[in-house]
């Protein structure tokens, strides 16, 4: 697919402002190559036991729920070089949307994931209104060559009562960025293996008796 070459700054400022007119941002070709290649090799060498069948819910209430999610996941911490670039990257998207939409944004969690085929993720919000202090999700894919056929698309719903939803093939480079409050979201049943990062943006909503997100 031949699509636009973005810097960092037109890539921003084009998310910017389809989060303000839309509250969602799809973007291809959105990942420098050189970061999705580091990207890319630094997933195929995670051994599978690093993998850890993905839960729903926080630390505290972490239930793992078959019958929602089947994929497997691998927090990035930032001890690879690959890992520290993809969370510059993330931390320079931040800076920038907080000083052109004043999000507050305050910190960043992100986990590489593997579907392999057959596995799905059913639709769902990414936080609840009030329970949570997710504000931003991010989603970028590491697979080159998907084609029609290969299944495993995001499905993205404008609200609760849409059924229909646009699809997103899971191409590398292709980001999808949407507030976790507004869009449930699904991941189609895939073809073959499917490797994304999935991330989220939260405020700080400390309180005095309680650190959150923990330091
Ligand atoms: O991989 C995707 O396309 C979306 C994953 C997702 O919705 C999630 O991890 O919460
Ligand atoms: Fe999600």
């Amino acid at each position: 697919m031949v699509h636009k070459v973005w810097t960092n700054d037109t890539l921003f400022d084009a998310i910017a402002h389809d989060l303000t007119v839309d509250g969602f941002s799809i973007k291809h070709g959105a990942l420098p190559p050189e970061l999705i290649s580091a990207l890319q090799s630094q997933q195929l060498m995670i051994p599978e036991s690093n993998f850890k069948n993905a839960g729903i819910g926080r630390e505290t209430d972490f239930i793992q729920n078959e019958f929602v999610r089947t994929d497997e996941i691998c927090w990035i911490t930032g001890n690879t070089e690959a890992g520290k670039s993809w969370l510059d990257w993330a931390s320079n998207l931040q800076n920038y949307l907080n000083k052109r939409l004043y999000l507050g944004l305050f910190s960043f969690e992100s986990h590489f994931a593997h579907y392999a085929p057959g596995k799905y993720y059913k639709r769902h919000l990414d936080a609840f209104k009030g329970e949570t202090n997710r504000v931003l999700s991010i989603v970028v894919y590491l697979n080159s060559g998907w084609s029609q056929g290969d299944g495993g698309e995001l499905v993205m719903y404008k609200n609760q009562h849409d059924l229909e939803g646009i699809s997103v093939a899971p191409q590398q480079g292709t980001l999808v960025a949407f507030l976790s409050e507004e869009f449930p979201h699904e991941v189609l049943p895939t073809k073959r293996d499917r490797y994304s990062i999935a991330g989220w943006f939260r405020v700080n909503s400390s309180s005095r008796d309680k650190v959150d997100p923990p330091a």
